[in-house]
């Protein structure tokens, strides 16, 4: 199969994107190139390095599909994401996930920031896969973002989907922008909330989701 190097157009199934995980495996006659390792070879030079010595030499392909994964969100579209795992279900008790995982690029200086994303909602006669909170917060945060663009996108998603009486979604991350460079602040992390429906209108009913997600989570 033929993985598009082409950065961010076109689209991408979520097959792919598993795929893509693992693309370090892929030969190289797989890969489309989309310019990305040409650019980056201009740019060993400019910093000063020298993109012919012998542990560079493969740098430029390996940003190229480091680049291609770091971005496949632009590529992702909300319906194959949840791929119809949207179940009838009765009842209305508040559902959470918490403590997903997500790395995202700053879209000011192209750095990481990464943490944790939770995620809950109320179910209005729908539920959602589980696995599926997981593939819409990665399908947002690896794009270019703000970390309140990656939250509130993410409980619009929720909303769209599901229709449900309240989405919540809190994410907690650390910017490398601000840890190794620009301020240097190592120990400062941020915190972006987005409410809806039930959530944003009723105190209880955040507090008690502010309160779950703050609990120690289940390990393995
Ligand atoms: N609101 C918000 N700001 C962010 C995010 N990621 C990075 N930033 C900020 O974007 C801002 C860009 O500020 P500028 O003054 O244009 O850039 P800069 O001179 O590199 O800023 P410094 O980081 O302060 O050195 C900085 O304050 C960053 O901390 C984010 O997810 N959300
Ligand atoms: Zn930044």
């Amino acid at each position: 199969m033929l993985i598009e190097r082409s950065i961010p157009t076109g689209q991408v199934d979520v097959d792919e994107i598993d795929q893509m995980r693992d693309s370090d495996t892929l030969p190289d006659e797989h890969i489309k190139t989309s310019g990305l390792a040409d650019l980056t070879d201009e740019w060993l030079t400019i910093i000063g390095e020298d993109p012919d010595r012998e542990g560079l030499l493969k740098t430029p392909k390996r940003v190229e599909k480091a680049w291609q994964f770091i971005t496949s969100g632009y590529r992702m579209d909300l319906q194959e994401v949840a791929n119809d795992a949207v179940f009838a279900a009765e009842g209305s008790e508040m559902v959470i996930v918490k403590d997903i995982e997500f790395y995202s690029m700053c879209e000011h200086h192209m750095l990481p920031f990464f943490g944790r994303a939770h995620i809950g909602y109320i179910p209005n006669g729908k539920i959602l896969g589980l696995s599926k909170f997981a593939r819409i917060t990665d399908m947002f945060a690896r794009r270019l973002q703000v970390q309140e663009r990656v939250t509130t996108q993410i409980a619009e998603a929720i909303q769209e989907l599901l229709q449900p009486l309240g989405t919540a979604v809190v994410l907690e991350g650390v910017h490398l922008c601000m840890a190794m460079r620009g301020v240097e602040k190592q120990h400062s992390s941020t915190t972006t909330l987005a409410m809806r429906g039930a959530f944003k209108d009723d105190a209880r009913t955040r507090a008690e989701f502010m309160t779950a997600i703050r609990q120690r989570s289940v390990t393995l």
